[in-house]
């Protein structure tokens, strides 16, 4: 007789390119696909309710998904280890399988888990799936991990990758399961108003076929840095929740190799695949370094002194900082539950360089609000921007008018997130308005009910570059 075994899915809610149910159909053909709500993450006051809305319809599609294969998707609310006993003495399973993370939280969840089933006699079977090459695998000749970017991103890529796993064939049912509707976002205690993109593999495949198939990707070393333009491939939700396989997206960029023609082309492709590369690198950096998910890379600037003003912390939350590339993007944000990439860079140097508030702050709002809030990801991208992370160069301070006027030049961007704009000329959305220069743009923009600029940039990075130098000062004095 055959004895089922559970699947937990966490963060891969897909059936393709999924290891642990390639193991799990290795190991029996009757495969119970279980996802448990934590109370834990889903009452952390970061929990966005745009990633559970994600959520939410990424494991509908995936209970149909389960349903053509004739298999059923079963959920529970609770603690995993609770529910995963209980699941297995009901259907008497002896393994449960499951796919890693690397985050702190994770990772002592999945030790205590670990640990209770083994002693109710359930084996576990967990292994790397999320990246291309998990910690561990990503090493200098002496062994160690790598801190810095650029040598990472040079030993990662000559490393062979894996293919994509198939969707295992001939699973067999348990007859005795049932499908249930999933709970609502309101069942679960969210309200969304964002306006999130669609979740899924299906949808998924279609974002990553326009991008690769379609050749978008050979134009990424351009049109990545412009945030009116659909330039970069949208898949940041999906990775995040495992809506796609790691190993097959890579395959993808693998197949537009062939259509190569130019250097341009062949740079695109490469910048690309380096951003896969930093999400792989932040996860390193999470999981060889746990304390940079409370302080700063380098230590020594958590003594960083920061002005933490409540009254333009909220003015940067809700894009009402006077400077329009900064409001355009937050009440992107705010509406959508994403961010252009360009856009976050500049509103967290703006938040930690201009309001001189600490980077951890924004690292907290974003996730409360991002639809892809990942925590290696968004740590690792505001401790570069604050200059505390494993930046070697860390000490970039954006000029939020020269950002515009470069990455936004005719002000499409800063039209469609701030209406009340969108009349104006373009040199009046993009200038400053700081200084004598642009002081016409200021009344301009005054007279639209926008906000005049809550700080002055100049007057703010000398402060900033005086507090930061106070830091490194001490370190080498130290
Ligand atoms: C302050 C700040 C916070 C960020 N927070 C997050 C976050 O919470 N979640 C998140 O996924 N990304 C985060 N990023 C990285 C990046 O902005 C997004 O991954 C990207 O904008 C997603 O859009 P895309 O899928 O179209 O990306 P593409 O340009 O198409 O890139 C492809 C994929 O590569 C990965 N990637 C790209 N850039 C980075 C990067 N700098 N660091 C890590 N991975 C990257 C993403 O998974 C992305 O989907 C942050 C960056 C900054 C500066």
């Amino acid at each position: 007789m055959v004895s089922p075994v559970l699947l937990w899915h966490r963060r891969d809610l897909r059936l393709q390119d999924n290891a642990a149910l390639h193991e799990a159909a290795r190991y029996s053909s009757q495969v119970v696909p279980v996802f448990i709500f934590d109370r834990q993450i889903l009452e952390r006051a970061d929990t966005a309710p745009a990633r559970v809305a994600f959520l939410l319809e990424a494991l509908e599609r995936l209970q149909e998904g389960y349903r053509q294969l004739g298999l059923t998707l079963l959920w529970q609310i609770g603690d995993p280890l609770v529910e995963l006993q209980h699941l297995a003495a009901t259907l008497g399973a002896k393994a449960v399988f499951w796919n890693e993370d690397v985050e702190p939280f994770a990772r002592q969840r999945d030790s205590r888990v670990r640990a209770g089933l083994a002693e109710a006699g359930i084996q576990c079977f967990s292994g790397q799936d999320m990246l291309l090459h998990g910690p561990g695998e990503v090493l200098t000749q002496a062994g160690d991990p790598y801190s810095v970017f650029t040598p990472f991103w040079r030993r990662w890529r000559s490393l062979p990758k894996r293919d994509p796993y198939p969707i295992p064939k001939a699973l067999q049912p348990v007859p005795s399961l049932q499908a249930q509707p999933l709970p609502s976002l309101a069942d679960l205690g969210f309200v969304c108003t964002q306006a999130i993109p669609a979740a899924g593999e299906a949808a998924a495949q279609a974002l990553l076929e326009d991008f690769c198939d379609g050749l978008r990707i050979l134009d990424y070393e351009r049109s990545r840095n412009f945030p009116a333009e659909e330039g970069t491939s949208r898949l940041s939700p999906h990775l995040r929740w495992g809506t796609v396989g790691i190993r097959q997206v890579w395959q993808a960029t693998v197949a537009v190799e062939a259509e190569i023609r130019s250097e341009e082309a062949e740079a695109s492709l490469q910048t690309w695949r380096q951003e896969l590369c930093w999400r792989e690198f932040y996860k390193h950096v999470l999981a060889h370094w746990p304390h940079v998910e409370t302080s700063s890379y380098r230590k020594a600037f958590d003594g960083l002194e920061w002005e933490n003003r409540q009254d333009r912390f909220q003015a940067w939350c809700e894009g009402q900082t006077g400077y329009p590339i900064v409001d355009a993007a937050m009440r992107q944000l705010n509406e959508t539950g994403w961010m252009h990439n360009r856009c976050r860079m500049i509103v967290a140097s703006f938040l930690t360089k201009d309001l001189l508030i600490d980077w951890r702050w924004g690292e907290r709002y974003f996730m409360q609000k991002l639809v892809d809030g990942d925590l290696a990801a968004n740590n690792g991208g505001w401790q570069w921007s604050a200059g505390v992370g494993t930046d070697p160069k860390p000490l970039r301070i954006f000029n939020p008018a020269t950002q515009a006027a470069r990455y936004d030049p005719e002000g499409e961007y800063i039209r469609r997130y701030v209406p009340e704009l969108a009349g104006l000329d373009t040199p009046a959305l993009l200038l400053v308005g700081d200084d004598q220069k642009g002081s016409w743009a200021l009344q301009e923009r005054r007279a639209c009910g926008y906000p005049d600029p809550i700080v002055n940039h100049k007057v703010q990075q000398q402060e900033f570059k005086r507090r930061y130098q106070a830091v490194q000062g001490s370190c080498s004095s130290g």
